[in-house]
């Protein structure tokens, strides 16, 4: 059983490390508001993210760049008032940690003001600098790598990334790399699941997976992408589990499950 979704005990970073070696599916889903992470928590989330996503799905833009520290940290703090249970991480967003004192600057204030338990952040290279610094601190580190959508200029649009092999092998590298630079958490998004599956069985740390196949430690999803509120073209990793259930809770709730069981993602969702 899991523990905290049984006992009602706060989800921590030790926990999901835990998850890993006991080879239970760690839950996850954006968040925006106080309602949605109630609902959430209730539902068994283990982890809720407060996505830079919010730049297109609650603000209207058309990428995560617009995104400032001062939306983020309002929506963290909002979202913290909603939550009892499930581990409260926060996305940096474009240029907010772009050197180590920059990033220490505003993950302060993601956990200070906003109340996140840890911060996630997009891409390897120079980013293993500041995961370092970020962890010297104790600031607990998400890395994020595969589709960055705060490098939708330099990529070109939002694609798969990691097909080509010399792709696979760079992704493998930059993955050991923001492990061994301290990160505690790995999203993988939009990746081929054999690959997904192999940096997974690679890594110490657990890998939570979008678009990126069923054999990733954790899935995380878009709140509004689960409800089947989206507009426009869906992503083919996306499902709307509200259209089988009767309400948002159990939308959230058939969603946990399907993670899982291992239901979900299943191979259309996946590439
Ligand atoms: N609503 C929403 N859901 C998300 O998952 C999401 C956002 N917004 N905004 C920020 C980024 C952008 N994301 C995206 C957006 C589009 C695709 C997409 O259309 N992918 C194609 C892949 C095409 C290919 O084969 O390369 C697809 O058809 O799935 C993927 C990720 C993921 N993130
Ligand atoms: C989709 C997740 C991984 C994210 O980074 C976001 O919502 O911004
Ligand atoms: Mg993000």
């Amino acid at each position: 059983m899991y523990a905290n979704a049984a006992t009602g005990a706060p989800v921590t970073v030790p926990d999901l490390h835990e998850r890993k070696r006991r080879a239970e599916k760690i839950v996850s889903i954006t968040s925006y508001d106080a309602s949605i992470a109630a609902r959430a928590d209730e539902a068994g989330v283990d982890l809720v993210l407060v996505g830079d996503s919010l730049g297109m799905v609650v603000q209207g833009h058309t990428s995560t760049l617009p995104v400032t520290v001062d939306a983020m940290v309002y929506h963290t703090a909002c979202v913290a008032r909603g939550l009892r249970r499930a581990l409260l991480v926060a996305d940096m967003p474009f240029m907010s940690f772009r050197d180590p004192a920059t990033a220490l600057t505003n993950a302060a204030r993601l956990m200070a003001e906003g109340g996140a338990a840890m911060v996630k952040l997009e891409g390897a290279g120079w980013v293993c600098e500041v995961i370092d610094a970020l962890k010297r601190h104790e600031v607990p580190v998400c890395a994020h790598l595969g589709l960055t959508p705060q490098s939708v200029h330099r990529l070109g649009g939002y694609r798969v990334q990691g097909r080509a092999s010399a792709d696979a092998q760079r992704l493998k590298a930059d993955a050991k790399a923001v492990q061994d630079a301290g990160a505690d958490l790995l999203v993988l998004e939009c990746v081929p699941a054999t690959l997904a599956a192999e940096i997974t069985q690679e890594l110490r740390i657990p890998t939570i997976g979008i678009g990126a196949g069923a054999a990733c430690d954790g899935q995380v999803l878009v709140v509004y992408d689960l409800l089947g509120i989206t507009p426009g073209k869906r992503p083919r990793f996306t499902k709307d589990f509200l259209a089988s259930t009767q309400s948002v809770v159990d939308a959230i709730a058939a969603y946990t499950h399907a993670v899982r069981s291992g239901e979900f993602p299943a191979a259309e969702h996946s590439y």
